[in-house]
């Protein structure tokens, strides 16, 4: 590969010198501009593959530099260099447009993976998710389907914090491991967190780590997820279930770049893309006092919004054939598809838990039909817009009383399910289980 060149914008010499140093051991070529108006003479005499620039600028701010750029060098990626502390300059900066940011005092680990990142970005060969095997695929031709992959598409190469809001179901998961598989971190880990999952106590040494002995339990070094997500994509689902103290924690370790694991006095760098995710309202979360204000304003640089399945009836029909086709692939029957009046039913329903219930439904159905045809019946999609109700019918005597209590115990689950729009940890907290026992009760009764 040819010598990648970069831009470096600063008033202050030490920092163009330290960059500028930094730059050549990782054999870059640098020039440096001292305001703005050199730093557009420069772009305009030769292509940059990088730009770091200062937020203050002695002609302007470094902002309206990253949107000029932005709008006639698109393909330059640009990260800020901020003040310490200053984290609303940098998610100014990357609302403008910039790609990432580094703090004073620049730490030089941090800076060589940003431009690391930054220098991905140019190569062309961005292995496309489709080619890496592990990502998913976001089905579906309706307006808000495309617009969703070409934001996606545009977001992964960026390394802004991501917040993605949608009810349960709408694909919020595959949405954060796309914007993995299509960025610059692709070949890194992306790590999923249920923050709702971990038990509260244990949320800090989860997510940061923990020395030998600082707690019960705590028997050896371990480090946190956020370690194990280094260079990659930490994805904090259901973050509006972080307890307070994390919140605080995980705020620190976004503006830092840096954690503490619990037990030790040593801050570690970290990088790792945070993108979040809750099928909550954060903004009433943050006004009933239960999430951090300024967490979510910087968790939530740029926002996606998955649409929900009833937003798109269109996309049913590919959706229904792609996962009817992948059971009959697990199972090894033939072909399978639905009567003309089981996908009109289908599509005037209003699908609570958005695909996923929709998989849920063909997969319940799948087993029932004895055909290669699913009909109506098969479906049992709820009466009108009243969801299942538990049976108050009396005990049968014919049936074993086992098979009986199952099918009591998979209404409620079902019930609870479709009353939390089947987000599965909220589901497991209405019916007083962990998650864990839930999700091992809708394996045995066939429903996961
Ligand atoms: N557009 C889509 N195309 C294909 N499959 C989809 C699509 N959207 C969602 N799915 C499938 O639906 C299921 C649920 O998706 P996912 O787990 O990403 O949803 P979620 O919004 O993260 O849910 P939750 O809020 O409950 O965690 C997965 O099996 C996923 O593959």
């Amino acid at each position: 590969m040819t010598k990648a060149h970069a831009l470096v914008v600063d008033d202050e010499p030490d920092i163009l010198d330290l960059i500028k140093i930094t730059l050549a051991r990782m054999d870059l070529t640098a020039r440096t501009a001292a305001d703005i108006a050199e730093a557009k003479r420069l772009l305009s005499d030769q292509a940059f593959d990088l730009c770091l620039t200062d937020m203050q600028l002695p002609d302007g701010s470094g902002i309206e530099l990253v949107a000029y750029i932005n709008a006639r060098y698109p393909e330059t990626p640009v990260a800020m260099i901020t003040a310490h502390g200053n984290m609303s300059s940098a998610v100014a900066a990357m609302k403008a447009g910039a790609f990432d940011f580094v703090a004073k005092p620049v730490n030089l680990q941090l800076l060589r993976r940003l431009v690391e990142s930054a220098l991905r970005l140019r190569e062309s060969d961005l292995t496309p998710p489709e080619k890496t095997g592990s990502a998913q695929e976001l089905l579906g031709q309706s307006r808000p389907m495309r617009e969703i992959r070409r934001l996606i598409t545009k977001i992964a190469r960026n390394q802004a914090p991501v917040f993605i809001t949608g009810e349960s179901g709408t694909g919020k998961e595959v949405a954060a491991r796309l914007i993995h598989g299509e960025g610059p971190r692709q070949a890194a880990p992306f790590v999923p967190v249920n923050c709702g999952a971990i038990p509260e106590d244990l949320v800090e040494s989860e997510l940061f780590g923990h020395k030998k002995g600082s707690f019960t339990g705590a028997v050896g070094d371990k480090p946190g997820l956020f370690q194990a997500a280094e260079r990659g994509t930490l994805f904090l689902d259901e973050v509006a279930d972080l307890p307070l103290p994390a919140q605080v924690k995980l705020l620190r370790a976004i503006q830092e770049k840096s954690v503490r694991a619990v037990g030790s006095q040593q801050e570690v760098p970290v990088d790792a893309r945070i993108i979040s995710a809750s099928h909550r309202d954060l903004n009433t979360e943050v006004e009933q006092g239960r999430f951090r204000q300024d967490l979510f304003y910087r968790i939530n640089v740029i926002e996606l919004r998955m649409p929900a399945l009833r937003e798109r009836p269109e996309d049913i029909p590919v959706l229904a054939a792609h996962i009817l086709e992948r059971i009959s692939r697990q199972t090894g029957r033939g072909p399978m598809r639905l009567s003309s009046a089981g996908l009109e039913r289908l599509t005037s329903y209003r699908f609570p838990g958005n695909v996923r219930e929709l998989e849920n439904i063909l997969e319940r159905a799948a087993a029932l039909c004895e055909s290669d045809e699913i009909g109506v019946d098969e479906l049992y999609l709820p009466q009108g817009s009243s969801s299942t109700t538990i049976a108050g019918s009396p005990a049968q005597t014919d049936v074993p009383l086992e098979n009986y209590l199952d099918e009591i115990e998979k209404k409620a689950i079902l019930q609870a399910l479709e009353e939390t729009r089947w987000n599965r940890t909220a589901a497991a907290k209405k019916l007083g289980m962990t998650l864990r026992s839930l999700r091992y009760r809708l394996s045995k009764l066939g429903l996961d």
